[in-house]
């Protein structure tokens, strides 16, 4: 699958770009403030209907302006026209000249990896970025995952309305059982992708970082002495105190290890870049065995706070993908010396593309 042309009007710096990428890597050079992470964030905001740098979608709107247009021609099964207009409140996105609803199927046509400044969180930050991670996954891969999710957040919600509203016991026990056997399914999902995950990532570490044997320890949210349904069922007065569920999936953790420890601390900041993009590459790789096809793979200035080891290493990491990737840097030099000879060059200068091989 590949991104074969993408036209921008008005996102971030960009008035109007109309513009065709090379098929495997397409390298973007530019100085700092130039658009360059702006152009792998209309390509992300195209996969995931959302920005990796802003929950408000309204402040990628050009300033000014009142919304921004993508329009991207997508190469997969067969050819697809991908739009989204989104305006300050609203958002109106279209595939192949109808209507589409759910981002579901925008996700599933478009699977889009990004490796940026926030990926960091996958290591140092909180439990949340790698539980999505994995349920990121796991969407692509598990066919019965969504609904199983779907079902159990909203056992969750209700549960959690329950608690905080004293509702009465006999009702509570109803969300009790569901949401234990939702969680459950959940659980057993989230530990078959953790599984599958293991053994790339261990062999990504070991070739990008050269250190240590590195693994994947899923923690599911529940002590394990005792089943999710009786932890929930006795816990009630303790849980109505807090107002939410303190058991289940919505809890759970993925570890990564660096020779049993755990690799926050362990790890340097520079190796701990190295480790977040080796985690995202192990879910693309994992994505391309089950799937048969590749992902869009999006490195936000690659070179940095690498040494030239390190970077030669990830670009080696991601050359062994089989989709689509767009990396950028600030020296064109150091950027296409770590790319195959085949990549396409563009340079960004205030909101303006040039093809630059
Ligand atoms: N909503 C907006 N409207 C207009 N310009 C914007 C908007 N949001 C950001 N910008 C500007 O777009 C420019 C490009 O930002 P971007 O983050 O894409 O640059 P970059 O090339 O990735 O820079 P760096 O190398 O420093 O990370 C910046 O000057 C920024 O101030």
């Amino acid at each position: 699958m590949t991104l074969s042309r993408l036209r921008v009007r008005d996102f971030r710096c960009f008035e109007q770009l109309d513009w065709e990428p090379g098929p495997r890597w397409t390298l973007i050079s530019g100085e700092n403030a130039s658009g360059k992470t702006s152009l792998l964030e209309a390509i992300f905001f195209m996969g995931r209907g959302r920005s990796f740098r802003t929950a408000r979608a309204e402040r990628i709107i050009r300033m000014g302006q009142t919304g921004f247009e993508l329009v991207g021609d997508i190469q997969a099964d067969r050819a697809h026209r991908l739009g989204v207009r989104r305006e300050k409140r609203k958002a109106r996105w279209r595939l192949d000249g109808a209507d589409l609803n759910r981002m579901t199927e925008i996700v599933s046509l478009f699977p889009v990896l990004s490796i940026d400044t926030s990926a960091q969180s996958m290591v140092e930050g909180g439990p949340e970025y790698r539980r999505r991670f994995l349920d990121w996954g796991l969407f692509h891969v598990e066919p019965s995952f969504l609904s199983a999710w779907r079902r159990y957040r909203q056992a969750l919600s209700q549960r959690n309305g329950a608690l905080r509203t004293g509702a009465k016991e006999a009702f509570l026990k109803t969300w009790d059982e569901a949401v234990a056997s939702h969680g459950e399914a959940l659980d057993h999902f989230r530990r078959a992708q953790v599984q599958r995950l293991n053994g790339c990532f261990s062999e990504m570490v070991q070739l990008g970082l050269g250190v240590g044997q590195a693994s994947l320890e899923y923690q599911a949210g529940w002590r394990q002495d005792a089943s999710l349904s009786d932890l929930l069922s006795e816990n009630h007065e303790n849980e109505r105190k807090m107002g939410h569920t303190l058991y289940g999936p919505h809890r759970a953790e993925l570890v990564l290890r660096v020779d049993g420890v755990p690799a926050r601390e362990r790890v340097s900041r520079g190796q701990q870049k190295m480790l977040a993009a080796c985690l995202l590459l192990a879910g693309a790789q994992v994505f391309e065995s089950e799937r048969g096809r590749g992902v869009v793979a999006l490195v936000d200035d690659l070179p940095s706070e690498l040494d030239n080891f390190h970077a030669e290493r990830l670009a080696r990491l991601l050359g062994r993908l089989r989709g689509q990737c767009f990396i950028t840097g600030i020296e064109r030099g150091r950027l296409s010396g770590l790319a195959p000879s085949d990549s396409r060059l563009f340079h960004v200068e205030q909101g303006q593309l040039h093809p630059a091989d």
